[in-house]
């Protein structure tokens, strides 16, 4: 740029990179971010959950880039925010190669805090309910130090994302990095993998496809589900504010996942079976936000309820499997 032009602060453009930026979270937080015209948005991202696909309709756009780029490799870029959601998300991602998945929550996060200091960004973690592991506490404020086992094969992604936020607060203190860090719970919406082995996306694929509802045992465990775009809301008002967090962002509707199964079917498909099938170790039984820190520091609570949300979904999974509604 001409340094003798001199670009007035209310016009210059706030550079924000997204990692995961290709993912189900990403993708609509992109979407939102590049609805403000001051924004310019860099996404890297690595496909191994993610799509290019998810953001089609920016590839091309002025105020937008996509770089196809691991985050356990350093990155040089110029940004003033980084929201780092770069990590898989699914159970069964997760724990395809539990390796690279805590290299990418441990050295992932170095880089990007490297990156933070480096030139001078607000930083923002992805954390994850996870950290509370199988909380005994319930439900769980961000004062809980969590029930986790650190040897488990959850452990690569609840381990690894107890260690970002460790990083996160130690580049805070040693270097006065400005950071964010929000504890997701249950997100669920369209883009989800039909295939990402989570529950509401099995539940509504096989819904679709006529398949039984494979409910995991003992099906008393409970989760609390927020919708995308309440999830994307409360992210970016964390982002914009002033505190560091831990802040937990969820929607304190608690289901088990006998009552998720029923009210997939009574809303999606009537006729399908629901069947019990075997879990898999360390299922944290219970799982319910406190969201009075978020409600009280960013005036953000969730709008979409659970029976509002999964229509929205339903539709979304219709369109990608051509399945029409039956008449
Ligand atoms: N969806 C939820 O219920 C939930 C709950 C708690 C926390 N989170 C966190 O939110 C973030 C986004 O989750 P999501 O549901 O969108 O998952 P997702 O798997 O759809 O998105 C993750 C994205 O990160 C990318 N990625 C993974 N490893 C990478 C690497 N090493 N380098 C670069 N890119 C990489 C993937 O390709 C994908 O695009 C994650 O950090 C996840 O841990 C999600
Ligand atoms: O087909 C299924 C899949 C899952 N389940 C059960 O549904 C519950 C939720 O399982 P999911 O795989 O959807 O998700 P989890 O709650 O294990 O992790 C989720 O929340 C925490 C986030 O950090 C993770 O990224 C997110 O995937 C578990 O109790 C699981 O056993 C079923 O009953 N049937």
């Amino acid at each position: 740029m001409n340094p003798n032009i001199v670009v007035p602060p209310e016009q210059s453009n706030m550079r924000i990179l997204v990692t995961g930026g290709a993912g189900f979270i990403g993708s609509h937080l992109v979407d939102k971010l590049m609805e403000n015209e001051k924004n310019e948005v860099i996404v890297v991202d690595n496909y191994f959950t993610g799509s290019k696909d998810n953001l089609r309709k920016w590839i091309g756009h002025p105020r937008f880039e996509l770089i196809r780029h691991d985050v356990t490799e350093p990155l040089l870029i110029e940004v003033d925010q980084i929201y780092h959601l770069a990590c898989p998300a699914s159970p069964i991602f997760y724990k395809y190669n539990p390796v690279k998945t805590i290299k990418t929550n441990v050295i992932g996060t170095l880089n990007m805090l490297g990156l933070a200091k480096r030139v001078g960004a607000r930083i923002l973690l992805t954390s994850t309910s996870e950290v509370y592991g199988d909380p005994l506490i319930h439900p769980q404020p961000e004062t809980y130090w969590g029930n986790v086992n650190p040897i488990g094969v959850r452990s690569c992604y609840d381990e690894g994302k107890r260690v970002a936020e460790t990083l996160m607060f130690d580049y805070h203190r040693q270097h006065g990095i400005e950071i964010r860090i929000a504890r997701i719970f249950n997100t669920y919406g369209p883009r989800m993998n039909i295939d990402d082995g989570r529950v509401v996306s099995n539940f509504i694929a096989q819904a679709l496809r006529g398949e039984p509802l494979t409910v995991q045992k003992p099906g008393t465990q409970t989760r609390s589900f927020c919708y995308v775009s309440d999830m994307v809301d409360g992210l970016i008002r964390l982002m914009e504010g002033e505190n560091t967090g831990p802040i937990n962002i969820g929607n304190p509707g608690e289901f088990t996942m006998l009552e998720l199964a029923e009210t997939v079917k009574e809303l999606i498909n009537p006729e399908v079976e629901i069947k019990t099938v075997e879990n898999t170790p360390d299922d944290p039984r219970q799982r319910k936000p406190d969201i009075a820190k978020a409600k009280e520091l960013l005036g953000w609570e969730p709008k979409v309820k659970l029976r509002d949300g999964l229509p929205l979904m339903e539709e979304d999974f219709r369109l990608r499997l051509g399945v029409s509604k039956k008449k």
